[in-house]
């Protein structure tokens, strides 16, 4: 009888099939996240084996987990230029158009992407959407000035028809903090139609940081189903 593959089985399945994408002396941009987590226990076994790689993590926490097993880890001032950055989403659309930061990770995670030759995401099927919005988009911004900025953002939605709440991530004790000691915001639009003109929007509001939508940014999708895993590109898709 075939036995159904739970979420961990089907995020290690897309780690595994990533790995296969590191070459040995890799500059490596490593994702946040608990599908990134999964690629790091399986890249500190192939480092373990003498495998060599120089590793750029995209939060504290993924830095803690490779010191932990033992993935070589550098500053990205130290290694600029990255050949390949492996990472999670918390949804893709059929173009490779990401939204990230369910984490809190999306700044340094779009820091370290960009500066990456590629970018491979890695996701089970639950994150294909056919339009993005359905995941609350967050968006970074500056403790300074927040009830503005929300405002400006609100705004910038209504002039794009999108509708829904816009509410400011908690912690345990209190509002969430970036890593770079940043709010956020989580956008629940429902339905981006166009991802374009809203990444645009938000980049011209001053007290936004960043936002999580990576939009042609992705070289490669990874994504893991119960059938096997299969590779998305922009324009094709492969078994
Ligand atoms: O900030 C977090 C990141 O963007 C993650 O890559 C994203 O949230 C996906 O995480 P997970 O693999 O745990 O679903």
């Amino acid at each position: 009888m075939e036995r159904r593959m739970d979420a961990r089985q089907l995020k290690i399945a897309a780690a595994q099939a990533a790995l296969e994408h590191v070459s040995d002396g890799m500059r490596l941009g490593i994702g946040t996240g608990s599908t990134a987590n999964e690629f790091v226990r399986l890249l500190a076994e192939k480092v373990h084996d003498g495998f060599r790689v120089q590793g750029v993590p995209t939060s504290e926490q993924t830095a803690r987990l490779c010191m932990e097993l033992g993935v070589p880890l550098f500053s990205l001032d130290e290694l600029p230029e990255l050949d390949l950055t492996i990472d999670g989403a918390d949804e893709l659309d059929g173009n490779l158009n990401l939204i990230k930061g369910g984490g809190g990770a999306l700044l340094r995670e779009k820091i370290v992407a960009s500066a990456s030759t590629r970018m491979i995401v890695i996701a089970d099927e639950s994150k294909v959407v056919e339009t993005l919005g359905r995941f609350p988009l967050p968006i970074e911004v500056m403790p300074f000035g927040l009830a503005s900025t929300r405002l400006a953002v609100e705004r910038l939605a209504a002039t794009l028809g999108l509708s829904g709440e816009i509410v400011q991530r908690p912690d345990r004790d209190g509002p969430y903090l970036t890593d770079g000691g940043h709010f956020i915001l989580d956008a629940s639009f429902g339905r981006i139609p166009d991802a374009e003109a809203l990444a645009n929007g938000l980049a011209a509001i001053a007290g936004v940081v960043e936002h999580g939508l990576f939009l042609h940014m992705a070289d490669a999708a990874i994504i893991a189903t119960a059938a096997g895993v299969r590779m998305l590109t922009a324009q094709n898709e492969q078994e």
